[in-house]
């Protein structure tokens, strides 16, 4: 687990850091200002031509200081000081001071000198509105320039928190990140602009961190592993859980096959789909691997026969896609939500038909986990997708919090919350899973875990982080434009570590 911080955060993390703590700035900063130069120096021979652009904060003083490292190495500095701001940090000037002492070179002029690097030390987590005037006009111009391009902490006009662009943005190809990954580097035009982020440690204190105790965190690959629910060799196929999925209406039986899969893929014992007579056939010859249960749409007693049947059988329930919003749907969400009493993911339509039923919060015995894109969110909340987007941690953990429910947004980067104050981001995960039958697949991997024993809440964020994993396996061997949700599916094997297997 890692954490995700915002601008503030970082910011009361740095103030812990030298005013309780008491670890000098300059301290910090001398550290920040090696990893940029041992950065540069990885890529880049003594003797390399290299600018540095700097503005009177902090972030321009890390900038002076990583000059001044690589000068001492041989490399071939020279310093833009932009000088726009009113005063400088008490950092800056003390960098400032040691580069004048030592002569470095600052120019007066910014020329397309054919630099071999351009580092970026104008503004980092200190930017708090928008880039303007001159040090607008000097980004713009750093853009043009030819270069590898390194932002020092945040690229210069991303904000540290939201991902927007304030303004214009310095374009990097990587950005060296101090501490801890900041939230805005994930998300929107900061993802893009920051290019390979690199977080690296600057000796900012554990009780620092702790004590702000950051909102956002998410999983590594490497988590994976460990928090995979363990097999035993002493089992049989009760042991893993029974999935009891309820998806699919007529010639709608992808969705309840994706989903089925999934969880079969995740390693639970058992599954059975439920679903309209006219799938029977496709999902027999497709997954004969599933249990079946089936009904008719216009006939409510083999609804609420098959109703029993799977809700009595399963110990988990995936209930929504694909089932359309109409009278039968309806009628089984009604049914599952008021009388099921474990744990039921529900997406899709299965989420629309509550969004226009909300009075069923009060009376559902389901233990719930929902996992609405940011249409079905703006359903649910009456809120427009723009609100939901600008305010997604807020918005689940709140939902989450009043329905007692655990919620997955899903967005590029999708984020689960209970309710509680730390919530889980997802930075795993290709464009290329913006494809249908996608989110079925998420359904049934989430039931799978569930179904092995793993708590609503962890169940659905290793569902999401391996969701991810699996896209990007598939994207990896179909590429983004080719991949379908059937190989999301198919790359769940690759991506469970055969270390999980005792
Ligand atoms: N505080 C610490 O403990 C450490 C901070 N470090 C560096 O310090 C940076 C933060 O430094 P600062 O807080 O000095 O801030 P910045 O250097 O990011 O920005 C400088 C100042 O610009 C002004 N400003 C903000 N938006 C503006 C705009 N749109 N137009 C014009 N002026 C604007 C603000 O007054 C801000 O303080 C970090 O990103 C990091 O690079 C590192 O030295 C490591 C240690
Ligand atoms: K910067």
């Amino acid at each position: 687990m890692r954490y995700i911080a915002t601008g503030q955060e970082v910011f009361r993390i740095d103030e812990f850091a030298t005013n309780v703590i008491g670890i000098p700035q300059l301290v910090l900063m001398e550290r920040a200002a090696l990893r940029i130069a041992e950065h540069v120096k990885e890529r880049f021979p003594a003797g390399a031509h290299v600018l540095i652009v700097v503005e009177s904060g902090n972030n321009g003083g890390d900038g002076i200081a990583a000059g001044r490292i690589l000068m001492m190495e041989g490399y071939d500095v020279e310093i833009y000081w932009v000088d726009g701001l009113k005063s400088a940090s008490t950092g800056f000037d003390a960098q400032y001071a040691i580069a004048k002492k030592l002569n470095m070179k600052f120019v007066d002029e910014l020329v397309n000198a054919g630099y071999d690097v351009i580092i970026d030390g104008i503004f980092g987590v200190g930017l708090s509105r928008a880039v303007m005037g001159r040090q607008a006009e000097v980004i713009k111009a750093l853009n043009d320039m030819d270069g590898y391009k390194l932002a020092i902490d945040v690229p210069s006009g991303i904000d540290a928190t939201t991902g927007f662009l304030l303004g214009t943005a310095f374009h990097a190809d990587a950005t060296v990140t101090f501490g801890l990954m900041k939230l805005g580097l994930l998300m929107g035009m900061g993802y893009e602009y920051a290019g390979e982020v690199s977080v690296v440690d600057i000796g900012f204190p554990k009780q620092a961190i702790d004590f702000v105790e950051p909102r956002l965190y998410t999983y590594d690959p490497k988590d994976v592993e460990e928090l995979l629910p363990h097999r035993k060799r002493d089992s049989h196929k009760g042991t893993y859980g029974k999935v009891g999925i309820i998806a699919g209406s007529k010639n709608m039986a992808g969705a309840a096959l994706f989903s089925a899969e999934a969880a079969y893929r995740m390693g639970c014992g058992l599954v059975r789909v439920c679903t309209v007579e006219e799938n029977r056939e496709i999902i027999q010859s497709r997954l004969p691997e599933a249990l079946l249960t089936t009904y008719k749409e216009d006939d409510i007693d083999t609804m609420r026969s098959a109703m029993k049947t799977v809700m009595g059988w399963a110990d988990v329930l995936v209930l929504g896609p694909g089932l359309g919003t109409g009278e039968a749907a309806q009628y089984l969400v009604d049914k599952v939500l008021r009388s099921f009493d474990g744990t039921v993911v529900l997406d899709a339509d299965g989420i629309n038909v509550l969004s226009e039923h909300m009075d069923l919060f009060e009376t559902m015995h389901s233990k719930l986990i929902l996992t609405p894109h940011l249409m079905e969110m703006s359903r649910l909340t009456n809120q427009s997708v723009t609100d939901i987007k600008a305010n997604k941690y807020d918005l689940a953990r709140e939902f989450a919090k009043r329905h007692n429910v655990v919620v997955a947004l899903k967005d590029a980067r999708t984020v689960v919350s209970d309710g509680g104050l730390q919530a889980y981001i997802n930075i795993t995960g290709t464009n290329g899973m913006a494809t249908g039958g996608s989110g079925d697949v998420l359904t049934g991997i989430i039931a799978g875990l569930l179904a092995q024993g793993m708590d609503r809440f962890e169940a659905t964020k290793l569902g999401v982080c391996m969701h991810g994993m699996a896209g990007q396996a598939a994207a990896e061997e179909k590429g983004q434009y080719s991949m379908i949700a059937g190989d999301i599916v198919r790359s769940i094997e690759q991506i469970i570590a055969k270390e999980a297997e005792e």
